[in-house]
This record gives C-alpha cells, structure tokens and sequence, in this order.
C-alpha cells in the first residue's frame, strides 16, 4: 500500500470542500509538499539558531529547545504518514474552540481527521497551531515566533517600495483633502496598492522573489488587466455614502511588512480624506502562515519606519502621525481568537457572535489575502460563476470587499467564459498570485 492510497485520483468536484484528499487538487500538493517543508524550515531555524537563542534567553533553553524540536519532528512524521490530528494540549484560550472543532469534525467525518482526508483549510491551520502548541508548552519560549526573521527580512527585501509609497501618501497627508475626482483616483491607487502588497507572501511555493519596483506605481498600472473583478468604485460610493463623524472601517490584515504597510497606508489616506472616522485592524494572536500579521509584526514595521530616517523623512514622519492616530484611539489593533480558529466565515455569527457583531458597526469590512478569502467562500470549489454572495453562505456582517491575489484553486464570481480564458493564458493562473480580484458585497 502506497502512502495516500485512500486519496482519490480527480481533481477537486464541483461544491467540494478543498481537501488533499484529492490527489489532482493544489490543496494535494500543498499538504504532501509544502507543508512538511515549512515545519523543516522551522526545525532549521531552530537548529541554525539555538545558541544564540540559549544566549538570549538563557541555558534553560537548551533542554527546552530539544523538545520543541522533538515535537516539530514528530509533527513532520504525521503529516508525511497521513495520522490522525490530535487535541491541543497548551492552554492557551482558544484551545477549547480548537478541540471542539476537532470533535465535531470528527462526528462529521465518521472518523479522527487526517492530513490527507479532512478539508485543506483545516488541515492547514491545524498546523500553524500545532507549531505554537510547541511553544505554549514550554517555559521560556511561550510567545516565541519562528517566522519573525523571515518577516523582517522580507521587509526590508521590499524597502525601495516602502520608501516610494511612504514619499507617496507623507505627501498626500500634507495635501489633506483633494477635489472629489482627484481624491477618487488616489484612494482606488491605494486600494490597488493594498491588493498587490499581498502577493508579499511567504508561504507560497514562490516565497518572495518580487520583481523590486522602480516605480511602483507604473507597475500597479501595468497589471490593471489582471485583476479579474474590480469592484473597487463601489468602495468608493459606500464610504462617501457613509454618515459624516460615524464611518468605522475594519480591516482584517492579512501579511506583515510590506503588505500591512500598504494597509497602514491606505487606512491613513481613508482618514486624510475624511472616508474613515475610526480604523480598526485584525491582526494574528499568534504566528500563522508564515507572514500573517501578529500585534508585535504590526508594531515593529512601525518602529522600523521610526528608525529609517536615514533612507527617508517621510517614513518617520507617518510614524508619528499613525501613532497618534493609534494613542487617539482612531486607529485600534485588534488580534481576536477568531482569525486564527479554523473556522470558515459562514460560521462566525454562531462561533463568535461578539466579533460578528463588532463587524456589523462597520461601514465597510475589507478583508485582505488568500486565506481570508479562502474562509469567506467556506473553502469550497464553487463554480468560477457562483456569485460572491452566494458563495459568502450568509456571512454579512456589513459591507464588505476582498483584496485578495490569488494563490488557491478556489474562485467566485466570474463571468461566463472568463475562467477558461485566462486558463487559455496562463494555466496557475489561480495559485500564481498573478492574478487578483476585488469583489465587494454591499
Ligand atoms: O493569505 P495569504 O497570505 O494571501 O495566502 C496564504 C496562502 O495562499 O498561502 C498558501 C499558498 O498556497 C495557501 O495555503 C494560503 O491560502
Ligand atoms: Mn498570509
């Protein structure tokens, strides 16, 4: 018997949930391939690491890092030999939700899920949580975040761009309020940025060679033709429809660096142009996929900016001016359990009503990246033409968009004939992260 035998040879069906458990799907290749590699990478970075971690945090750490490391290799083992997932053993407060999603998929499934049988969102998200089970569970490594060196590299791999946007919108600031059209033209540019600031993402088979734009903004222009839907003038009618003084816009983030930069920078041109009374941004409470956004990712790029002053005056600049906005209290970062639950978004109302709830005070929610996207369509392979409303299964807390590139096989919204035509171009086109979609539900 060959590992994965039970795995079934097709591609993923139509109104399928995405699983590995089909052997033709992305999902598959992620699983067998990608995954097993991100927990080697982490084992790496440990290994690579270890004495200046024991220096840091001292000698203590040495006997800890070997477990942690025993539980990444064990880790591994299941996943490469398709075990049954187990409960979380940390104590952390979301544990509770995690194992009551595990029982519950296990009286739906009929049996323990597994690697290559339960669907690939939770399978995925499983993993990221067992990483930092392995930490929670130690002493002197509780909050340690095996992706942060990856993150700040990956910043600083993109600082041309983040010195060309900070000039961009530090002037912006200065100009404060613009005519309609020309105010129009500058938010659907950020918005735009904001959308390919997410390719900016470290999990993907591709990881980070970004062309390093000489001038972004001609390079935004250029890729006009590859966003699939562009619901973006309906951004703009919600919020100059909003009422004055009560606009509330939630931005559930996605990456770190460059990409919760260009969110940092489309939130302050929002408030420049008085489209935004109040920001609040969702962030990770915990390491996740890589290059997601936790509270202190979004912090640091702040205190990167603070300290660039040698590369440019705007970046320390718009520090200051974001971190008043932070003390006023018109910014609010936010890091609720929910984001990193498994749960697809359809489910969130009955998981979590408090932060269902929150969301409906907003104006507009705009939820950025693939895996955001992934949970708003309830990971499953619609037809390319299913409608976004449709596909959202009842999830509508308020008006909400996706700035999302695409990095998985799913897709909704489409007109007829548009996905066999861009397969015709480019056949990943839906995993590349070459293409991308706007796509507002009001
Ligand atoms: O949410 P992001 O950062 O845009 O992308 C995350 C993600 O695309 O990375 C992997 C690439 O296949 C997927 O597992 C996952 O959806
Ligand atoms: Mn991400």
């Amino acid at each position: 018997m060959s590992l994965h035998d039970d795995t079934i040879d097709t591609v993923t069906p139509v109104n399928a949930l995405l699983s590995a458990k089909y052997r033709r799907s992305f999902a598959y290749l992620t699983v067998r391939d990608r995954l097993p590699i991100t927990v080697t990478k982490v084992i790496d970075c440990l290994v690579r690491d270890k004495e200046k971690i024991v220096k840091t945090l001292g000698e203590y750490t040495r006997e800890e890092l070997k477990k942690i490391i025993g539980s990444f290799s064990e880790l591994k083992n299941e996943l490469l030999t398709d075990k049954p997932f187990k409960a979380i053993t940390s104590d952390g407060p979301d544990v509770s939700s995690w194992n009551a999603y595990y029982m519950k998929e296990n009286e739906r499934e009929g049996s323990e899920p597994r690697w290559f049988h339960t669907s690939w969102l939770y399978a995925e998200c499983y993993m990221y949580r067992r990483i930092h089970e392995a930490f929670e569970l130690s002493i002197s490594m509780k909050t340690f975040d095996p992706f942060h060196k990856q993150k700040k590299e990956a910043f600083f791999s993109s600082l041309a761009s983040v010195i060309i946007l900070g000039d961009h919108v530090w002037q912006q600031c200065q100009m404060g309020n613009l005519p309609q059209l020309a105010m129009k033209e500058e938010l659907l540019r950020l918005i735009k940025v904001a959308l390919w600031g997410n390719q900016h993402d470290l999990s993907r088979p591709s990881g980070y060679e970004l062309p390093e734009e000489s001038n972004l903004f001609e390079h935004i222009d250029q890729l006009h033709e590859c966003i699939l839907i562009d619901d973006s003038e309906c951004i703009w009618s919600i919020l100059t429809a909003a009422v004055k003084g009560n606009s509330v816009i939630d931005i559930v983030n996605d990456n770190a660096g460059y990409e919760i930069f260009t969110d940092l920078c489309l939130a302050d041109v929002l408030c420049t142009f008085s489209l935004a009374d109040k920001v609040r941004f969702h962030v990770k409470a915990m390491p996740w996929f890589i290059s997601d956004a936790t509270k202190y990712d979004f912090y640091w790029v702040l205190q990167m900016m603070a300290e660039l002053s040698h590369k440019s005056s705007s970046l320390p600049a718009l520090a200051t001016r974001w971190e008043e906005y932070l003390q006023s209290g018109r910014w609010m970062v936010e890091a609720e359990d929910f984001w990193t639950l498994p749960h697809s978004y359809n489910k969130m109302k009955a998981t979590d009503n408090n932060l269902y709830n929150k969301l409906s005070e907003a104006t507009l929610v705009i939820f950025k990246g693939d895996l955001n996207y992934r949970k708003l369509v309830g990971e499953t392979n619609w037809l390319a033409t299913e409608s976004f409303a449709n596909a959202l299964q009842g999830f509508h807390p308020a008006p909400l968009v996706t700035l999302r590139t695409l990095k998985a096989d799913l897709i909704c919204g489409l007109q007829p004939g548009q996905a066999e035509m861009i397969a015709a171009k480019s056949r990943d086109w839906m995993i590349s992260g070459n293409y991308a979609v706007i796509q507002f539900d009001g």
